[in-house]
């Protein structure tokens, strides 16, 4: 599984690969340039194939140090290239300042001031290798209007960012300062040994383009990687769910694969826990029962088959009903009702079962007296945006405002504290969905670049994903397993589906993808 790296993972590893003298910082630059040359022709073939023109601009640390050397190699190829400054050589790190040197000896290098948008417009390639990592704060107003002229650009030029675009925040994707406009869109960011965490959360997609990662070499020296992280366990970016993990056993039955309680609302509510008892029996849950109040029986029994009913009216008979430790996890929340679900709150919890609380069951929580008290590390808390800011108003607020020094802090952040805070696994709902555990688990689910899933943006999926983590949970799976399975399940199914989808095809899309997995 891949790891999605903060500024300071990737400066500590960095460091710790050329305090063991295995590389040089130079050695890494080296690489770096060639591995954006690399990509950039891996992108459009047609490069490679003759020499064209390239504007390469290049900031006043390392990252403008990976522009003097890709000018270099493109220059080598027979490219005209032409070359801007933002800053003063003198300045430059050493390294920087010696890759400035060598391109020095093949061509001139111009101030940034003297940057016209047309002159972009013009070329095949433009680089951005103004700030990387490195980024502090907004970026200067002269860079932000080049950025504003290269957002809609007239002419052919491929927009390549070094590492990021300048601008975007390595650690939460977001832009730096108020103004949205002050950033280089690209259509590739190369980026080095791994993500950072800002390539895939916020508006880090939508500003990349695409994204490839360039070895620099720093796996070779990955037990020097490791211990250059100080910066606490790195997040996780999820890719797929192990084919042993979810195959059933052949000699198992029903009874081997839990029993999910998934509790409904009234009349005319009902749909919500309907989606999502139909997702958890389809992920391999081994019974699925609806807990419904007894006017709403009629409803729910008119629409169901495969799914069993029990009428569930008051706390008290919820809990009587959970007597029975077959029943083994719980879905609650999905048009429930808020009042009711505050009502059902306290029998819920104090049955310490493996619970899902979703929607409603989250606005009752953030009403409730006694807050978070008795959440369990069994219980899985499955926000938007619009629920993780009533149950976590301070920690929505700062990632509100808009941040003015980088790193800013991110949805990582935020999913990481609310869960320490909850003391139990939270998933942060979006493109960029957000999985923390109290402890220190965190990962992300990402629906962005090859694995972009907009049609989950419609009524009900959030129900359907609800139903997953509870189902996967009934089958055994602790609760960060369950969520991390469940979310990308989600996606693949919204994929595998693709564009029309609504909630009800998420379930009955699973068995292609439980399929696709050699189940
Ligand atoms: N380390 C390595 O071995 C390797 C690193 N590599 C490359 O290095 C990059 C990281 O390099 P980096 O740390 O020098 O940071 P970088 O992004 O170039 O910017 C720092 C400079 O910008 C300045 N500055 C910041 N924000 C500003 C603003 N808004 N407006 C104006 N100035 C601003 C800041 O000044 P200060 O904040 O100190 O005032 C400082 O001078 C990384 O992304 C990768 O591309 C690769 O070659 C692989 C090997
Ligand atoms: N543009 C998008 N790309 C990927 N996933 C999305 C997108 N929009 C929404 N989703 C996903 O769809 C689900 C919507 O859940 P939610 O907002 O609770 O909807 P509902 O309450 O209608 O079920 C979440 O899992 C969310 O991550
Ligand atoms: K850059």
């Amino acid at each position: 599984m891949a790891e999605l790296l903060t500024s300071a993972q990737m400066r500590a590893a960095e460091q710790a690969a050329m305090a063991s003298g295995a590389v040089t910082g130079l050695d890494l630059m080296e690489r770096a340039g060639q591995g954006v040359v690399n990509a950039a022709l891996g992108a459009w073939p047609e490069l490679a194939h003759s020499s064209y023109k390239a504007v390469v601009l290049c900031g006043p640390g390392n990252n403008g140090g990976d522009g003097f050397v890709i000018a270099r190699l493109l220059k080598q190829r027979g490219w005209d290239v032409e070359v801007f400054l933002y800053g003063t050589p003198e300045k430059l790190p050493p390294d920087a300042r010696t890759n400035y040197e060598r391109w020095q000896a093949l061509g001139d290098v111009a101030g940034f001031v003297d940057l016209c948008v047309g002159q972009i417009e013009s070329c095949d390639l433009v680089i951005d290798a103004l700030f990387g990592t490195g980024l502090t704060r907004p970026i200067p107003a002269v860079m932000a209007a080049v950025a504003q002229g290269l957002a809609h650009p007239n002419g052919a030029a491929r927009r390549v960012a070094v590492d990021l675009p300048t601008g975007l925040c390595s650690d939460s994707g977001r832009i730096l300062g108020d103004d949205p406009s002050a950033v280089f869109p690209s259509d590739l960011t190369v980026s080095f040994h791994s993500l950072k965490q800002g390539h895939v959360l916020g508006q880090g997609a939508e500003i990349c383009g695409q994204v490839a990662v360039a070895d620099i070499g720093l796996n070779a020296v990955g037990e020097t990687l490791r211990a250059g992280m100080q910066d606490g366990p790195a997040v996780t970016l999820y890719d797929e769910p192990h084919r042993s993990a979810l195959a059933k056993q052949g000699f198992g039955h029903k009874y081997n694969h839990g029993h999910a309680l998934i509790l409904t609302g009234p009349s005319g509510k009902t749909g919500a826990a309907r989606l999502a008892a139909r997702a958890a029996l389809r992920v391999g849950t081994g019974l699925v029962t609806l807990g419904t109040p007894h006017e709403a029986v009629t409803e729910v029994a008119a629409q169901i088959t495969a799914l069993m009913l029990i009428e569930i009216d008051t706390p008290d008979l919820l809990t009587r009903v959970l007597s029975d430790p077959r029943l083994n996890a719980l879905c609650f929340g999905p048009g429930f009702g808020v009042a009711r679900a505050g009502a059902f709150l306290p029998a819920v919890l104090a049955s310490r079962r493996a619970t899902v609380l979703d929607a409603d069951a989250l606005t009752a929580l953030a009403q409730s007296d006694s807050g978070f008290a008795n959440l369990h590390e069994n219980c899985v808390l499955t926000p938007h945006a619009g629920e993780f800011k009533r149950l976590f108003p301070d920690l929505a607020a700062r990632l509100a405002e808009p941040p003015l020094t980088g790193p800013a802090y991110s949805k990582v952040d935020a999913t990481r504290s609310a869960a320490q805070r909850a003391g139990c696994t939270v998933l942060f709902k979006g493109p960029d969905t957000v999985i923390a555990s109290p402890d220190g688990q965190c990962s992300v689910s990402a629906a962005v670049y090859e694995r972009a899933a907009p049609w989950l943006a419609t009524a009900g999926a959030g129900d359907v994903l609800a139903g997953l983590i509870a189902g996967l949970m009934a089958r055994g799976f602790p609760p960060h397993q369950a969520a991390e399975i469940a979310a990308w399940l989600h996606v693949e199914a919204a994929r595998s589906f693709g564009p029309g989808l609504i909630a009800e095809d998420l379930p009955e899309t699973l068995p292609k993808v439980l399929r696709g997995l050699s189940l």
